[in-house]
């Protein structure tokens, strides 16, 4: 970055910062903070520190494992500048303390978070503060800075996002066709019905339409019986799943017309009789950490990039049940499957893949099966680097109020156009937005059908990611959360919860307009009610469709636009997000918001030097440096080795 300017630094200096997240983008963001001259910052990080984020949160150190995020970075920043003020909260930055008024002392809030819920929470408290919003997320090579004012620039909620990816039931339960549902059933289900909830509704039992043998099975078929040693409840296990359950699949014949029939497997047919008996050494474990105890270690398999044999992953999966059972029975009927967690991802692993094995499909290491089943795309601390500086420029442009040059920027994996960062103009405000603007929905729902509680649970919380909801019709209030409620009030939301909403003390029914409001995020929508019979279950498997909030008008017209000019220049990086997107492992990154926009005609040079680019200096820039589609005609892209030709000289491609 070029030195800043006298306003730059009156700008910084005075600024007091709030930053959400201090995690692998948190770290960067804060020691380049520091390092940029701000003085007054804030952090909310909820986590504390753990030894996987060793390798890139660079601000943690070994010695801080178990401490907050928080307030270690704070420390480890004060170290080498103790003038500067940080405060430190180890918090959910939903928690109810962090209100609106909480919000309206910062002058800008900067995201390096990790998940959807938290940054639609932090944007509707930016907006309710009116407090601009530097907007930021990484996956792998890819990564984002996008800018949200009031007003000015869409909110972070303006384009709908990409729903995270689910699979339909039966692919799951009963016709996986790849390694991702195998895991899947592998996680939510098997893991889920073993170590974890045992009262949570889980599908595992669900099998062909014969309920008749499977009622007596079904009850108590995961439950350990008294006269059983761990290694017999293991096999039973073993041979109950990947072998009876199979059976009993194949005898719903239509099911297999036209496709591969799958084999069941038993532990007699895959393990020597000495070695399903005596699995592993447990006595070479150490029991104190339960962090070292894996089922890996004490069979001997050292290399998690090693695809392991049917009989390998068989002893694997024999071995992580009965560990579980032997060395960390406590935690059994609370665990949820956790990526961290060696132990819990062996034996995912191991049961991923003999259900792989069973149905004809490829089987896959512990390191490919835990990126995989934990969602992960490796990150890498360059592009959280990169993308930490770049959240700087915007939140300096923010500060100085530079309207005209704040840029969304994404960061590519591969060289496209000649440039690894991208600059795109922001958007303007989508005027359907139901959150930054008053644009009502919809909703289709079979009111006579559906409960206030489905309501409340799929599209108040999930859809509309309320936190703290209140909903009514007219004058009367259906449902309310809070803690200073009377019981009579708490007693009547709950047996409202349980009706059809066409029952309710106020009915709702086709034509009702309900309001939805959620007080700690000061945001209010009216849905529109519409009353539908059916729906379709694969494909709208919520029994409910909402409506009324998709895409800007603008941004479609705009596309019109771009086709006259041979197609829209974000193609390139179009793909390069859908190619990263396989399997949804891109939460952060909001690939339909890319879609609809415009590259601005700005180059990297201009970007890296930021705030000191004046409006004018772009514009003329944009006469001479046209990005259109067409890929053969690149004589006006400025090179990526153009970067270290510093200023407003720009060197273009001939
Ligand atoms: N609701 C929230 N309130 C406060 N902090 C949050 C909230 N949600 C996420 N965070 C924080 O955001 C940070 C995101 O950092 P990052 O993406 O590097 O994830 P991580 O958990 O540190 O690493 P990884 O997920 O890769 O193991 C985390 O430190 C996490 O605690
Ligand atoms: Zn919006």
């Amino acid at each position: 970055m070029a030195m800043a300017s006298e306003r730059q630094f009156a700008a910084i200096k005075g600024a007091k910062v709030l930053m959400v997240g201090a995690g692998g983008i948190g770290c960067e963001l804060l020691k380049t903070l520091a390092l940029s001259g701000f003085q007054d910052i804030h952090i909310i990080d909820m986590d504390t520190i753990e030894v996987s984020n060793l390798n890139r949160q660079f601000l943690f150190r070994q010695s801080h494992v178990g401490q907050s995020k928080a307030k270690v970075a704070r420390d480890a920043v004060l170290n080498f500048r103790p003038h500067m003020s940080i405060t430190a909260h180890h918090a959910n930055v939903k928690d109810p303390e962090f209100n609106v008024e909480f919000f309206k002392q910062f002058n800008v809030v900067l995201n390096g978070l990790d998940n959807l819920d938290a940054r639609r929470h932090v944007n509707r408290l930016c907006l309710a503060a009116d407090v601009p919003l530097v907007e930021s997320g990484t996956t792998g090579f890819l990564g984002q800075v996008t800018v949200h004012v009031k007003g000015k620039t869409e909110c972070y909620e303006c384009q709908p996002k990409p729903a995270p990816k689910t699979y339909p039931v039966c692919t799951i339960t009963s016709t996986p066709s790849k390694f991702v549902h195998c895991i899947v059933w592998a996680k939510d289900l098997l893991f889920a019905k073993l170590f974890g909830d045992k009262n949570q509704e889980n599908d595992l039992n669900v099998r062909s339409s014969d309920a008749a043998s499977s009622s007596e099975h079904a009850e108590d078929v995961f439950e350990r019986r008294k006269d059983e040693d761990i290694d017999q409840y293991g096999r039973r296990i073993y041979d109950h799943v990947f072998g009876y359950n199979i059976e009993v699949a194949l005898s719903n014949k239509e099911t297999w017309k036209n496709r591969n029939r799958p084999r069941p497997i038993y532990t007699a047919g895959v393990l020597p009789e000495e070695l399903s008996k005596q699995n592993g050494n447990m006595d070479t474990i150490y029991a104190a950490d339960i962090t070292t105890v894996s089922a890996m270690a004490s069979l001997g398999l050292k290399n998690p990039q090693e695809t392991w044999t049917l009989m390998e992953n068989s002893r694997v999966f024999l071995e992580a049940l009965k560990l579980f059972f032997v060395k960390r029975e406590e935690e059994i009927g609370s665990l949820s499957f956790d990526k961290d967690d060696q132990l819990a991802v062996e034996f995912v692993t191991a049961a991923a893949n003999i259900r792989a094995a069973s149905f004809g499909i490829q089987l896959h290491s512990l390191f490919e099966a835990k990126g995989i089943a934990g969602n992960i795309v490796h990150a890498v601390a360059t592009t959280n680097a990169v993308i930490a500086g770049l959240i700087v420029i915007e939140a300096i442009k923010v500060l100085l109020k530079d309207t005209d040059n704040y840029r969304m920027t994404y960061c590519l994996e591969h060289i496209s156009r000649k440039m690894l960062l991208m600059p795109v103009e922001p958007y303007e405000p989508n005027k359907s937005c139901y959150v930054c603007s008053e644009t009502p929905l919809s909703l289709e729902i079979n009111t006579h059908r559906s409960k206030l509680r489905d309501f409340v649970e799929k599209i108040v919380k999930a859809k509309l990611g309320m936190n703290f909801p209140l909903i009514m019709h007219g004058s009367n209030l259906l449902y309310e959360v809070g803690d200073d409620l009377d019981e009579d009030e708490v007693a009547n939301y709950a047996a409202n919860l349980e009706k059809v909403l066409s029952e309710l003390p106020s009915s709702v029914t086709g034509g009702t307009m309900l309001t939805v409001e959620d007080l700690q995020q000061e945001l209010t929508c009216s849905i529109n009610i519409k009353h539908r019979e059916e729906f379709d279950e694969e494909k709208e498997p919520d029994g409910m469709v909402l409506s009324g909030w998709t895409q800007a008008p603008a941004a479609v017209k705009d596309d019109k636009k771009s086709i006259g000019n041979g197609g829209n220049a974000s193609n390139a990086l179009e793909h390069e997000l859908a190619e990263a997107n396989r399997d949804g492992e891109m939460e952060e990154i909001s690939e339909p918001s890319v879609k609809k926009r415009k590259l601005s005609e700005v180059s990297i040079a201009t970007i890296l030097d930021g705030p000191e680019a004046t409006a004018d200096e772009i514009k003329n820039q944009k006469e001479v440096e046209k990005l259109d589609d067409d890929d053969d005609d690149e004589e006006d892209l400025v090179m990526i080795d153009d970067l270290n030709s510093v200023g407003n000289k720009k060197t273009r491609l001939q």
